[in-house]
């Protein structure tokens, strides 16, 4: 499992640490390991380190300070270093010194942008690596327009120092200009911006360094699953086990009007987990036709006993559809509310009421159908899932390129993997099969939600494999998914 810390909790951490270790030997810990990636990455895109040139983008703190420390490493390994100062006055003073000991050039943001072409203004255009240190644990806002301007002449690719300057730190988002890296090389700990959207499209690879901080760092603000974590909580059947003990999951969703959707949940759930599934609604002739195994009727009063009810994906929002959700809800078994059941709890608060107190809920909206449970979405996603699942008394996952899920006691899953596959109509609709059967088979709603964000990421990979991939063969690479996995049966 991959942690993550807000910058507050890893600032705390650092003030202990600093306070019982040499002045300056974090700060060399941590650019000696820049200067390793960006001596790797030189040999990989030339095939030599020296005789390379890199340039350094300084700005006033000890982000600046890192990348000049790693820039006096890389001329040890013969490299030929120019640092463009964004804040010449305010620079990291040891920092400087030891570039300029170690023979580094050091030029001025306005020496390179003046349209002069000696080798000081050229820096930039000639340098086969870019290190990234104008802004780190300080960022706030986007580019100021001097380091933007700076940063949209660099051609060669941009190894990032903690993390892209331009970019927030805590919430991932980008209002401005910023950094796109081709590798990000952080310190202590994770921090939000690698695993949230849009800040960690622009981190590239992100390698953690480790400077002595876990010890004091606590508990993290936010995990990330991964393979291990989804394998050791994957529901597969026991020696003892027959096909109602996996736990049945009921499917309460389509209609007539889109029976597609409920062909699409009940394949996430029949292809998630052994056992059984049972499909409730008047798409149930369409179900069958797909899936010969579904147990489908027209109605919740005909569908027998579930261990889980998934209700929404083109229910619609008439009146039927409203009942429909109010009588899962009140089945006093766990209930994943996707699409049109999110919109209707959103427009008709009583049915709320219907709920058994306790009975555990997942709630997966995408930014629309959030902004209609629980307002704008604002900037900081994490903040606002945690507020919504607390307010709701549910575990709530906010779709999207980083997915967030947060229960109702404040923990927070983060799925993050850059590829954008699962953007496809009815996607979603396969998401929620999966997590049905998920909680039907007895997950804890936190990690039923947060493997099953892993497992429809994955499928999605697999089915895509390098080109644009509808929802049903999204479900269809399920199977292929758990596979890859290699759970113990
Ligand atoms: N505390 C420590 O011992 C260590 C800190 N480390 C480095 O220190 C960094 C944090 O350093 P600082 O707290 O000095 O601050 P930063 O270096 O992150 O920020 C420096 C300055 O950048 C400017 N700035 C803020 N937002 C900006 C924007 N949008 N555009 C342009 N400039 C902007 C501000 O004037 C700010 O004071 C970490 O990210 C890490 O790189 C590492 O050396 C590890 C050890
Ligand atoms: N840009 C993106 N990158 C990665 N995944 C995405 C992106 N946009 C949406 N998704 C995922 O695709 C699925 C879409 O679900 P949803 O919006 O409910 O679509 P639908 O209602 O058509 O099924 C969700 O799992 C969501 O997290
Ligand atoms: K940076």
């Amino acid at each position: 499992m991959r942690e993550v810390w807000t910058t507050g909790r890893i600032r705390a951490a650092e003030d202990v640490v600093l306070a019982r270790t040499q002045p300056g030997a974090l700060m060399r810990r941590a650019a000696f390991a820049v200067s390793v990636h960006a001596a790797r990455m030189l040999r990989e895109r030339s095939g030599r380190v020296a005789g390379c040139r890199v340039a350094l983008l300084v700005g006033a703190g000890n982000n600046g300070g890192d990348a000049l420390w790693a820039g006096a490493f890389l001329r040890r390994r013969g490299v030929g270093v120019t640092a463009v100062l964004l804040a010449p006055d305010k620079t990291h003073t040891e920092g400087l010194a030891a570039l300029r000991r170690a023979g580094g050039r050091v030029v001025t943001a306005a020496d390179v942008s003046s349209e002069r072409s000696d080798g000081d203004s050229n820096a930039l255009a000639t340098a086969d690596l870019v290190i990234d240190g104008i802004v780190g644990l300080a960022a706030r806002g986007g580019l100021r327009p001097d380091a933007a301007a700076l940063v949209e002449r660099v051609t060669a690719p941009i190894i990032a120092v903690d993390l892209p300057s331009g970019v927030d730190p805590d919430t991932g988002a980008v209002t401005g200009p910023a950094v796109a890296a081709a590798a990000t090389v952080t310190f202590g700990a994770y921090k939000p911006l690698h695993v949230l959207a849009p800040a960690a499209s622009r981190c590239g690879e992100v390698h953690l360094i480790d400077i002595g901080l876990r010890p004091e760092l606590g508990e993290p603000d936010f995990r990330v699953l991964d393979p291990g974590d989804v394998a050791a909580r994957l529901p597969l059947p026991k020696p003892a086990d027959d096909k109602y003990t996996q736990g049945v999951v009921g499917v309460a969703a389509g209609g007539s009007t889109y029976p597609g959707a409920a062909v699409l949940t009940t394949s996430g759930a029949v292809l998630t987990k052994s056992g059984m599934v049972r499909y409730a609604g008047s798409a149930a002739d369409v179900v069958r036709a797909r899936w010969p195994e579904v147990i489908a009727t027209g109605s919740l009063s005909d569908a027998g006993r579930v261990q889980a009810w998934v209700t929404g994906p083109g229910l619609g929002t008439a009146s039927g559809a409203r009942e429909t959700v109010r009588e899962v809800l009140a089945a006093d078994v766990p209930v994943i509310a996707d699409a049109d059941a999110v919109n209707l709890l959103a427009a008709h608060p009583d049915l709320w009421d219907a709920r058994e107190p306790g009975t555990p809920l997942v709630l997966t909206p995408h930014e629309r159908e959030f902004a209609r449970l629980a307002g704008d979405i604002g900037d900081d996603h994490v903040a606002a899932v945690v507020a919504a699942a607390k307010r709701c008394d549910a575990v709530v996952l906010l779709k999207g390129h980083s997915t967030v899920i947060a229960d109702q006691d404040g923990r927070v899953l983060v799925h993050y993997t850059g590829r954008a596959w699962p953007a496809t109509a009815g996607s979603g609709d396969v998401l929620s099969g999966i997590i049905g059967a998920l909680l039907a088979a007895g997950v804890e709603p936190l990690f039923a939600a947060g493997c099953a964000a892993w497992l429809h990421d994955s499928a999605a990979a697999i089915a895509a494999s390098g080109a644009p991939t509808p929802a049903s063969l999204i479900a269809e690479a399920i199977p292929a998914a758990i596979r890859a996995l290699e759970p113990k049966t």
